[in-house]
């Protein structure tokens, strides 16, 4: 069994949780012991007892632990990538790479806790010095999604332990692995017992947990929409400092003037990679008149060759649906979206077993045409390979569809105009904006987030993190 790390401690518990692979579910990859609510308590203890020592210790010893625990996860890319498909279903590929984003996010932060400083000011008042300095929040609790199971981790322990907070780390139950994977890695860089502690459980037991213990001075979220707004209420009941990364309805805006190899590569990768199940997806194409049927027509032969199979296999293009429950997710929308009258054009069917005959949760992406903007398939998340197309008369009809949603996380557009591409970045309502790139695939060393319903509180990653993971002091001294 996998334990739970607490105060420096691996502890047992009477309740494991099975991880399975969706490529295979006969594959069992381990069983993970599941906290108790009383197991968060002790590790939000134990953090509260370490951190006033950590937010004191040298910017070098930080660095250190830091920069070994990226060393070391860059070295077992392979290893930690294998694992990551295993259990999340993301293809081999594209798991080894969030393992290296993962890696490099500790580099950079090892950096960052060398790099951060404060300004001296001069004062208004003659005789009188300023100083602004950032000091840690304290305890922050960290809970994570299973779309991006060592990825998303990484970038909120790392500027955390960077800036001189301790951590609680729930991640999301379905994929344990990866989470437990660094946990073992910082404990084993050295880093004084209870600064990092890892409790794998419920969200609703040890989630909760973090959100009502009011030593836990900050609540870094990301997944849905649901669970974000009921962290914000109860972040907001006890006036903790909470950030929430939740989903999004991202668009891909497609002119008359595209480069179409351009348009269709970047419409693939963002609806189909990862099986859809990424926050930047984009599941809504926006596609001016002029080369909607030359669009489609491409989209549809570029899938025919897309390989649905086991992730770990070479030469699969989409791994399988996370679980059971969000396959039968996505096939819901399916149906809504055929029953609103959007056209199926290709894929959309569930395939019980891959091409070896093993049992997973597979689904071939789908395309739908003729969708509207009123429609549910144009306006909820369905975090599946399930893209739709709405028509749009001109740039400005597209533009408009575009903004036309709660969400605002990324957007993207295929355009071979710097007018419009100048247009768009200025005025799509997104945190983020694509020109002739796919709407997911971000750096790792600048600010990741959105707008409207998608994000709230300061953005994550590159030098941004430290308005969450810090507090300004502002000091005035009279000579
Ligand atoms: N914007 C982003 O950066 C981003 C990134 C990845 C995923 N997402 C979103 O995440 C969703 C998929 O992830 P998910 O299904 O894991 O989301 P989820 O909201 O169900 O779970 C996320 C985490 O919250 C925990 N949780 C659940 N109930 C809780 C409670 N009452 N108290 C405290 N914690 C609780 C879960 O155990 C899990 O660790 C999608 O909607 C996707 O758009 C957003
Ligand atoms: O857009 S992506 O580069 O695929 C990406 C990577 C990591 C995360 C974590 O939230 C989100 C999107």
């Amino acid at each position: 069994m996998f334990k739970n790390l607490i105060g420096g401690e691996w502890v047992e518990s009477t309740r494991v949780s099975r991880n399975i692979n969706p490529s295979d579910t006969r594959d069992l990859v381990g069983e993970y012991a599941q906290a108790s609510a009383d197991d968060a308590r002790q590790a939000i203890a134990a953090a509260t007892k370490a951190q006033p020592a950590w937010g004191l210790s040298t910017p070098q010893q930080r660095f250190d632990i830091l920069d070994a625990a990226g060393a070391e996860i860059l070295a077992r890319r392979a290893e930690l990538g294998d694992l990551l498909a295993r259990e999340e279903g993301k293809t081999l590929p594209e798991a080894i790479g969030e393992v290296v984003r993962a890696g490099n996010i500790f580099k950079f932060f090892a950096g960052e806790a060398l790099r951060s400083g404060g300004d001296v000011v001069p004062s208004v008042r003659p005789g009188v010095g300023v100083e602004v300095t950032r000091e840690p929040v304290g305890v922050v609790g960290l809970i994570t999604p299973w779309n991006f199971p060592i990825a998303i981790p990484a970038w909120k322990i790392a500027p955390a332990l960077a800036y001189g907070n301790a951590v609680v780390l729930k991640p999301a139950d379905l994929v344990p692995g990866s989470a437990w994977a660094i946990a073992d890695i910082l404990h084993r860089a050295g880093l004084p017992a209870g600064v990092f502690n890892l409790v794998m459980g419920r969200g609703s037991e040890v989630g909760q947990v973090l959100l009502d213990d009011k030593r836990v001075q900050a609540i870094s979220f990301t997944g849905s929409v649901a669970t974000g707004q009921r962290i914000a209420q109860a972040c907001v009941a006890r006036m903790a400092k909470f950030q929430l990364e939740m989903g999004g309805k991202n668009p891909m805006v497609v002119l008359d003037d595209a480069d179409l190899d351009v348009a269709v590569a970047a419409a693939l990768n963002s609806g189909f990679f990862s099986t859809g199940q990424r926050c930047t997806a984009s599941s809504r194409l926006i596609v001016t008149e002029g080369i909607h049927d030359r669009f489609v027509a491409a989209m549809v032969d570029k899938m025919k060759n897309l390989k649905v199979d086991d992730a770990r296999k070479k030469g699969t293009d989409i791994g399988p649906v996370v679980d059971d429950k969000q396959l039968a997710q996505d096939l819901e929308y399916i149906q809504i979206a055929k029953g609103e009258g959007a056209k199926l054009v290709a894929g959309g069917e569930a395939m019980e077993k891959n091409a070896d005959g093993a049992p997973g949760w597979y689904l071939k992406p789908a395309l739908f045409t003729e969708a509207t903007a009123q429609m549910r398939i144009s306006r909820e998340e369905v975090f599946g390979p399930v893209v739709s197309v709405i028509r749009a008369k001109n740039y400005d009809e597209a533009l408009a569809l575009a903004n036309d949603t709660e969400f605002g996380l990324s957007a993207g557009i295929a355009t071979t105009s710097l007018k419009y591409a100048t247009h768009f970045k200025r005025h799509v309502q997104a945190g983020m904006v694509m020109v002739n790139l796919p709407t997911a695939g971000v750096d790792y060393h600048v600010p990741f987030g959105g707008r409207k319903g998608s994000s709230y509180g300061p953005r994550e990653q590159g030098r941004y993190a430290a308005e969450f993971y810090t507090t300004v002091k502002t000091a005035y001294t009279q000579a």
